[in-house]
């Protein structure tokens, strides 16, 4: 098993509220353990987060050693003079693909502080030859197996957990795989995130709360800094860490799967502030896989959820459109990037 960069960071402070989500296995998750697909069902209608622990499975371990070969990659793919990098920067409501510079996420926390956060968003139709190419700088070109081992592992990784989802829900268990096809055009794709380090008295924010707008999302980072909502009543309203663990993706659903699943299930909002303790004056890096659904899917509930014991646990998803329209989720995403700015 490949060594965490986690394990050569400094610590994550002790006194921190952490997020309480569950810890899935996933072997178990891959071999169909029952009391395994329940607890997965569980936290996606409760805090729409879960941890993945993939050591206990070789699909698991490849997918760790990706993430670390891409963490090396990130800290080359940022080291350009920031006018090369602005060179590739997505163009809003047109194309999320391509490098996206600090600042330009929309402002969502009531001090309306920018985000710290820049981006490579990397098509996963580009790399694998689904749509045409576009350009990227050269030192992605340069790891397009790389890329192209992530995205594909990642996307298989998230069709497990929705088989999972579609079966403890009685539907059809691939109901939301068919979706979510890997060879049809699509938003999927890998993200990089670098966030500038901050002194510990800075209020700047690396991320504004978001929800993710896709169907799941795959994440690996090292350092603290995302926090999710906490559900405990008596903390209503309050952030809680979610801490970096070795060998442990985080996984999380996106509003995606409320639409599918009309509210069945979750898409909490997180953000991403400045690493805690010791860690605050270091870049911080993550790697991300957003599974979207292809362009062509219908973004309508794939059943009648009304009915029976489905609780409404996810918000009303709304890109301020018309209720009578069925939209596709191409269409359904453009609007969604716009509203977010990126
Ligand atoms: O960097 C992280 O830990 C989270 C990133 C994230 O939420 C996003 O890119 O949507
Ligand atoms: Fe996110």
């Amino acid at each position: 098993m490949v060594k965490s960069t986690i394990d050569s960071l400094p610590p994550f402070p002790e006194n921190l509220p952490l997020a309480p989500i569950a810890r899935i296995s996933s072997f178990k998750l891959f071999s169909n353990d029952a009391s395994t697909a329940a607890a997965v069902l569980e936290a996606c209608q409760t805090y729409g987060f879960f941890y993945l622990d993939l050591t206990d499975s070789p699909s698991g371990q490849a997918l760790v050693e990706e993430s670390e070969e891409l963490l090396k990659l990130s800290k080359r793919a940022f080291e350009f003079p920031k006018e090369e990098m602005m060179k590739y920067h997505l163009e809003k409501g047109v194309s999320m693909f391509g490098y996206k510079a600090a600042g330009t996420v929309k402002k969502t926390d009531k001090e309306l502080r920018p985000d710290t956060t820049e981006f490579w968003n990397i098509s996963k139709d580009h790399f694998h030859g689904i749509a045409p190419m576009r350009t990227y700088p050269q030192v992605l070109l340069d790891s397009a197996d790389l890329i192209k081992d992530f995205t594909k592992n990642a996307h298989e990784c998230a069709m497990e957990v929705l088989r999972t989802l579609a079966t403890q829900l009685d539907l059809p268990k691939e109901t939301f795989v068919d979706l979510n096809t890997f060879n049809k055009p699509a938003g999927d794709h890998c993200r990089l995130t670098h966030k500038f380090p901050h002194a510990s008295d800075a209020k700047a924010v690396g991320l504004p709360s978001h929800t993710d707008f896709g169907t799941v999302t795959v994440l690996f980072n090292w350092l603290g800094g995302l926090q999710i909502e906490s559900r405990t009543p008596s903390r209503q309203g309050e952030w809680e860490y979610v801490k970096p663990l070795p060998g442990h993706a985080v996984i999380n659903l996106g509003d995606a799967m409320v639409k599918f699943t009309n509210g069945a299930l979750k898409s909490a909002k997180h953000r991403v502030v400045p690493s805690p303790g010791e860690q605050v004056g270091l870049d911080r890096y993550s790697v991300v896989y957003f599974v979207r659904p292809c362009n062509d899917s219908l973004m309508k509930p794939v059943g009648d959820f009304d009915k029976g014991t489905h609780v409404k646990v996810g918000g009303k998803v709304s890109v301020g459109e018309d209720e009578n329209v069925v939209y596709t989720a191409g269409e359904w995403m453009v609007k969604r990037a716009i509203q977010m700015g990126s």
